[in-house]
Formats: C-alpha cells, sequence, structure tokens
C-alpha cells in the first residue's frame, strides 16, 4: 500500500513539473503571440504608408500592385504565424488539464537504461528542447503502450525496428491537472478504464478514444501499407472511432503535404456527420472533409434533375408495399445496385459512337447559332476510332472558334449600345484608359470611337463568355435525353429480366425530372463515360463509413474516380439495411485480383453485455460477436393491450429510464411514417423531439425517429415501440431490427401490441424480460 502510495506521490509530482513546463511555454508563447498581434495591428494602421501609390502611367500602376500585393503577403504572413501560435496554445492548454494517460517503460534489447515514455494527446519537450516529457500518441514509440502487455514488445521506426522489453505499464486519469486514477496494468489496456469510460452516458456527440485505443483498432489506425483497407466490424465495435483516430493519425504522420483538403470523409448522412464533428477538433485536429453520397453525387448531377434520397427509397421500399408498381421497382433497385448495369451502361456508350447522342441548339438573342443537328453532324464526322470523350473536346474546340467568329460580328450590332450604357464605372474607365494608351496623338472625337470600340467588346465579351463557358462544360450535349434513350430507343443484348417494364418505371420518373437512388450513380457515371476523365485526383484518402450500404455499382463508380486514393471502407455486414448491398459487397467478397487488407472487429463496446447476449441471437450474419464485460440491466419486452396502453406504457418507461439516469432515449421506429404517427400521439403527453433528414444535429431528451437515421449513433437507452411480428417479420427487417435494438448502451425496451417479432423468439427466455 505504502509503496503504491509513493508512486502515486511520485507521479503526481511528475506531473506537477511538466504543467510547471507547460505554464513557462504557455507564457513565451502568449508574449509571442502579444508582438505579433501588435505587428499586425500596427501594420494595418500604417497598411497605406509603405504602399507607393501612383496611377499615372501604366508603369506606375503595375508597380502600386506590386507594391500592394508585398504589403498585403507581409500582413497575412504575420497573420499566418499568429494563428499557428494560437493552435499551439490551444494545445497546451489541453495538455495543462490532462497531460498524458499512459507511461510505457522500455528497455531496448542491448541496452541497460530504462526509456520512461508518457503518452498524451500531443508531444512535449523539455525546456531545451532535448527530451520528449510527453510522446505524441501517433508516434512510432507510442504504438508500443497500444499493441503490447508488459514484456517482449518491438515497434518500428520510418528506419528500423526496435525490440526489447516493457517493464512497466501504466494508465492515468489526470482531471484539472490532479491525478484521480493510475493502474498498473497487465494487460493491453486495462478493462477498469474502458469500463469507466463506456459506463459514461451517451453524449449527443461522440468522444475521442485515444486513452483506450485497443489492438485491433490501432491495426486499423496505423494502417499505411494498403490501397483498399476493409474494415468488417460488429455493431459498436469501434468502426467509427477507429476510422476518425485514424484521420487524426494520417494527419500526423503524414504533416509535412497533407491537408485537411486532401481526406474525405463520407458518412451516412448531415445527422451523423455533426454527431463526429467534434473528435477531430478535440485530438487537436481540423476537420476533413466531411459529406454524404448523396451530397456528393448531386454536386456532379446539378440542377437538370431532383434525386431522390437513399432514405426516401428507403421509405418507399418500407411502406409503399401497396403501390402498383412496387415489385417492378424493387427489380429495378437490385439490377441497377450490381455490375451488369454498368456493363449494359457501356454498351450503350459504345453504341452512342455510331449514332443516337443527343444534342442541344446553341441560340443567342432567340437565334440559333449552330443547330443540334448542326453539331451531331460535326460529332458524327469525326473519326470513327476517336473516343466519344476526345470527340467531345474536339466539338468543343470548334464551337469556340466559331463562336469567336460570331462574337466579333456581333459587335457592331445595335443591341450592344444598349448593353453599353449598363457596364459598370469600372469598364468605362478601363475603355478610357485603353483608347488614351492606344492613340494619344488622335484628337477627342477619333478617343471617343475607340471608347465606344472598347466598351462594344466589353459588352460582348461578357455576354459571350457564359456561352464559351457551358460550351466548355459540353454543354452542348443533351445529357439527359441521351440517358432517356437507353430506357426507350436503344434494345440491349443483355436485358434483364423485366427490363421493359423496368424501362417505363424509369422514364416515367426522368420525365418528371426525378432522378431515383438506384439511377443517381449510373447516370453520373454515364455522364463521365460521355464526358471523360472524372478522375478526382485531389483525394488522397477516402474513409467510407457504413460502407455495407453501398451497392456493387457504386463502389465501382468510387474506385472509377478515385484511382489513385487510398481507401478505407468501414462497416458492418450485419447491418446492411438494403438488401441489394449485401450482393457483390467488399464487406464480403472482393475481386481477388485487387490487393487489399482486411481487418475483422469483434468485440462490442458499445452495449453492455445483457444487450450485446440478447441481440447475437438473432444477428443476421454468423460473425463471432463478443461482449464487453460491462453489465446493465437485462433487456425487456412489454405487451400492451392497446394503442392507449402502448403510449402509457412509452411514457411509463421514459420516466422510469430518466430515474436510472439515462439522459438521451431513443425511440427507434422502423419507417418515418412509423416515427410520424408515433410523435402526433405522444407530442402533447411528454417531451418528445421528432429527427427527420433535415435534422442537423440532436440534444438530449426523448427522440422519435426511423432507424436509417439512427444509424452510426448511439443513446443510452432504446425503445423499440412497435416490436411486434406485423412489424418485424421478414428475413429483410431482420438487419434493420438488429441495427435499431444495438443503438443501446445502457438499456433496451420493446414494445408490442401483438405478437412480438420473431427475431426476439430467437433469443432465449433468460435474455430478456417479459412483461404481460
Ligand atoms: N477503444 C475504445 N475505448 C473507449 N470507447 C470505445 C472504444 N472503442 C469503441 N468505443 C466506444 O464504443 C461505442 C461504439 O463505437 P463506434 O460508434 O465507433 O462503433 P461502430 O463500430 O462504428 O458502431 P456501429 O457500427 O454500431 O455504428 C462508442 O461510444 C465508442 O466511444
Amino acid at each position: 500500500m505504502s509503496l503504491e502510495n509513493d508512486n502515486r506521490r511520485d507521479e503526481q509530482r511528475r506531473v506537477d513539473e511538466v504543467i510547471d513546463e507547460i505554464n513557462k511555454k504557455v507564457d513565451s508563447l502568449y508574449s509571442k503571440s502579444a508582438g505579433l498581434k501588435e505587428n499586425v495591428i500596427e501594420l494595418r494602421k500604417t497598411f497605406w504608408d509603405d504602399v507607393t501609390v501612383n496611377l499615372d502611367e501604366p508603369d506606375d500602376v503595375i508597380e502600386t500592385q506590386a507594391s500592394i500585393k508585398q504589403q498585403a503577403e507581409l500582413l497575412s504572413e504575420i497573420e499566418r504565424s499568429h494563428g499557428k501560435l494560437g493552435e499551439q496554445l490551444k494545445t497546451l492548454m489541453k495538455l495543462k488539464d490532462s497531460p498524458y494517460f499512459g507511461r510505457v517503460d522500455f528497455v531496448e534489447d542491448g541496452g541497460n537504461e530504462t526509456d520512461r515514455i508518457y503518452i498524451g494527446i500531443s508531444s512535449l519537450m523539455d525546456r531545451n528542447d532535448e527530451n520528449f516529457l510527453i510522446y505524441d500518441w501517433r508516434a512510432p514509440i507510442s504504438s508500443l503502450y497500444y499493441d503490447y502487455p508488459p514484456g517482449k514488445a518491438v515497434f518500428k521506426t520510418t528506419e528500423a525496428e526496435i525490440t526489447g522489453e516493457i517493464t512497466l505499464k501504466r494508465q492515468f486519469i489526470i482531471k484539472q491537472g490532479i491525478m484521480e486514477g493510475m493502474f498498473d496494468t497487465g494487460v493491453t489496456i486495462v478493462d477498469q478504464l474502458l469500463q469507466q469510460a463506456l459506463g459514461n452516458n451517451a453524449s449527443t456527440t461522440m468522444r475521442s478514444i485515444v486513452a483506450t485505443i485497443q489492438k485491433e483498432q490501432n491495426k486499423i489506425i496505423r494502417n499505411e501499407r494498403s490501397n483498399l483497407l476493409i474494415v468488417q466490424g460488429v455493431a459498436g465495435s469501434g468502426k467509427t472511432s477507429a476510422a476518425l483516430q485514424r484521420i487524426a493519425y494520417l494527419m500526423y504522420r503524414y504533416r509535412e503535404d497533407l491537408n485537411t483538403e486532401d481526406i474525405v470523409l463520407f458518412s451516412p448522412n448531415p445527422l451523423f456527420t455533426s454527431y463526429i464533428s467534434n473528435v477531430l477538433p478535440e485530438l487537436g485536429e481540423a476537420n476533413v472533409r466531411q459529406t454524404t453520397f448523396l451530397h456528393y453525387l448531386e454536386a456532379g448531377i446539378g440542377s437538370s434533375f431532383s434525386v431522390e434520397s437513399p432514405f426516401e427509397q428507403m421509405e418507399y421500399v418500407l411502406t409503399e408495399t401497396n403501390r402498383e408498381d412496387y415489385g417492378i421497382r424493387l427489380k429495378a433497385i437490385d439490377y441497377k445496385s450490381g455490375l451488369a448495369f454498368k456493363d449494359l451502361i457501356d454498351e450503350f456508350v459504345s453504341n452512342l459512337k455510331k449514332s443516337s447522342l443527343e444534342f442541344k441548339n446553341i441560340s443567342f438573342r432567340k437565334e440559333i447559332l449552330f443547330s443540334k443537328q448542326q453539331i451531331s453532324d460535326y460529332f458524327y464526322a469525326l473519326d470513327k476510332d476517336l473516343a466519344i470523350p476526345n470527340k467531345m473536346q474536339l466539338v468543343s474546340e470548334w464551337l469556340l472558334k466559331e463562336l469567336r467568329r460570331v462574337q466579333k460580328r456581333e459587335e457592331d450590332k445595335d443591341w450592344v449600345m444598349e448593353q453599353v450604357e449598363l457596364l459598370d464605372k469600372e469598364a468605362y474607365l478601363k475603355a478610357y484608359h485603353k483608347s488614351v494608351k492606344q492613340d494619344d496623338l488622335n484628337d477627342f472625337a477619333s478617343n471617343m470611337e475607340l471608347e465606344e470600340e472598347f466598351l462594344r467588346k466589353e459588352v460582348v465579351k461578357r455576354v459571350f463568355s457564359k456561352i464559351k463557358k457551358r460550351v466548355k462544360r459540353f454543354e452542348f450535349v443533351h445529357l439527359s435525353e441521351t440517358f432517356y434513350k437507353l430506357f426507350t430507343e436503344w434494345k440491349p443484348q443483355n436485358a434483364p429480366e423485366l427490363w421493359k417494364e423496368i424501362c417505363t418505371l424509369t422514364v416515367k420518373n426522368l420525365s418528371n425530372n426525378n432522378l431515383l437512388w438506384e439511377d443517381a450513380t449510373p447516370y453520373i457515371y454515364f455522364k463521365g463515360r460521355l464526358f471523360g476523365d472524372d478522375a478526382d485526383r485531389s483525394v488522397r484518402h477516402l474513409l467510407i463509413d457504413e460502407a455495407q450500404d453501398y451497392s456493387a455499382f457504386q463502389f465501382a463508380y468510387i474506385k472509377h474516380i478515385f484511382p489513385y486514393t487510398k481507401l478505407t471502407l468501414l462497416g458492418d455486414i450485419n447491418q446492411s439495411i438494403y438488401t441489394y448491398a449485401t450482393k457483390e459487397n467488399p464487406l464480403i467478397s472482393v475481386d481477388t485480383e485487387s490487393s487489399y487488407e482486411k481487418i475483422t472487429l469483434t468485440k462490442s463496446y458499445r452495449s453492455t453485455k445483457e444487450i450485446v447476449d440478447f441481440t447475437t441471437y438473432f444477428a443476421p450474419g454468423k460473425e463471432l460477436i463478443e461482449a464487453f464485460n460491462r453489465e446493465g440491466r437485462i433487456p425487456r419486452l412489454e405487451r400492451l393491450t392497446d394503442k392507449e396502453a402502448l403510449v402509457t406504457a412509452i411514457v411509463e418507461n421514459m420516466m422510469e429510464l430518466r430515474e436510472e439516469g439515462h439522459e438521451t432515449i431513443a425511440l427507434i421506429c422502423k419507417t418515418l411514417e412509423e416515427s410520424e404517427i408515433l410523435y402526433k400521439l405522444l407530442q402533447n403527453k411528454i417531451a418528445v423531439k421528432q429527427v427527420n433528414e433535415e435534422t442537423y444535429s440532436f440534444e438530449k431528451g426523448l427522440l422519435v425517429l426511423p432507424v436509417y437515421l439512427a444509424k452510426g449513433i448511439e443513446f443510452d437507452a432504446v425503445i423499440i415501440p412497435d416490436a411486434s411480428k406485423e412489424q418485424y417479420f421478414m428475413e429483410s427487417d431482420r438487419t434493420i431490427f438488429y441495427t435499431a435494438c444495438t443503438r443501446a448502451m445502457h438499456a433496451l425496451v420493446m414494445l408490442t401490441i401483438s405478437e412480438p417479432s420473431p427475431f426476439i423468439l430467437e433469443a432465449p427466455l433468460n435474455t430478456y424480460d417479459r412483461k404481460e
């Protein structure tokens, strides 16, 4: 006991010393930063003093511009340095609160000195910049902490592999500079700390997990060699957490040449985007580009169509079962999600080389400058062996040349003078200077003529620049009309079953400017095949969360447009709520040609042992699911007599859960429709908030939402308001029900008026409580 006390005292002393150092660094940064701030203020005040302004002669104008540029660059350089100091200060303030969370004592083979390695969210050197007081958790040496228990261990630096022995492994809980807990550990990361972290209430934003990263998760975070990294992890195994720490790791490892814009994260919905938005800033990193796949596609599709969201498609599949064309739509979704449809599009595109491309007239002031027929003739007269995108380029160049000719002709027309009057002051000034410069020997009258000529040119140039821009974007092609032909005139060789009916349905939607979700990726793929190089070279790393919900076509498209990007796919095949995704999904099978690495996570950290044990019985896949040993109350199934009793039961359960200390309680429904009906029933009885596709963040309390919007998110307690046989019965409902149940951290309550879902009955009676 006394040794333990001594150790603790020593460690607290070290914490105090490190905080002392931090304080000194903070003071020195403050004075530097104050100096820079003064510089900025001073420079802003005296900005114009050091600029030589002279606009008399053209040379003087150039000199003036250079002088302004120089001064502005100086100012922005100082401002940048000021910003960097600000970031350093922020990190130091975080370290001051909790300088580190772990320590490993390491003796390198062949040496006899023990290195004490303290690990925190950022590195800190001593005052002479000689020794590390704290190592960044991402430093190569820190992996010892995550990967090994005491004993033989090894870590890799960029140059070598260092072997040795860990003689001590210690974890700390330090808050506001005070050591609140300290554990020496034999296993990788001691359960006690993880227990504490997981026992907390759910939060409306996700937390970072640096102090308790598990060995398997560390493999994902630090993986550098794979171009395609696939992570299959059971519900709550820390896939999203690992993805975010991985981003932070990459930002650190490649800090010299990786910017936040080089990394993109596709998340399932905007609510989720806001849910995870805190993690990277918490780790001292700027947020990367986070978007949804829908958003990404919409940007490329433009305004010609309104694009159905994956959730609208889901809602249709779940609720519109009585629609006449329901069966056809399911067939269409199934077919268009697969690679056979991609091949069909390729076949159609090669057909377009011969005929059938639709073009648009290029008109100007109600006059057709180039008719669609003219453009088509030009296109089809080009060398047959050229690829379509090359031909598009040639057509565009031809049109631009022709447009320059028309532009010249238009300059003398009457309409131009009317427009000249509407020009801004700047254009007049420019024209004046040009006319003076060009002929200063002329008399005043001829200067006026020159000026008018310039102004006319300016007007026509402005108008034509818009047309030229559109030509450069190949807008002379009627893309939607050509796509439309895929489903109308064209007769494919390998048409799928019910192709005619699928076409009728597609045409109906396209004619109403609706692009169904299953058509969105094919459409943009088709666009790329016609217009060419659509590869996105700006993205170095793309991470896709909830990857099980992407179709084979979508994956193929992603690989096609990000050919040079390293991909990390994270998902759980047990949670594929879109049935088509289970086919040809890389989480299950990847073609053997491509090199990839797969990491499987089997331990679930989110839910209590009771919830994991119960849900494992009806998990759709056969993967091993291990519960983390954290106890809670047993899941409960309540059978009620009618709607009124159901509402009462929701209110009562809610009160009870609140009393138990749960703060975020979610009523998870199968569909949006169900959640809207329930919301109306509850609205006047209890404070409840509805979450829909437009919800961008949520607060603590009682929420009602459909399961597909709860994806990736967790709550203290989950109530399934209709866990009946009618609601969750078909095999395709299994993943939905499983996903809903696994959102719960501490408590799960299922309510039903009629017979309970057969999935619940697959679990033995001792894994849940039944209240009749
Ligand atoms: N190593 C860890 N230390 C502490 N908490 C962890 C750890 N790993 C996971 N967790 C916690 O477990 C919960 C689930 O993690 P996360 O959401 O990342 O899992 P997931 O695999 O993405 O889940 P799902 O697929 O069900 O959405 C989170 O609260 C997360 O903070």
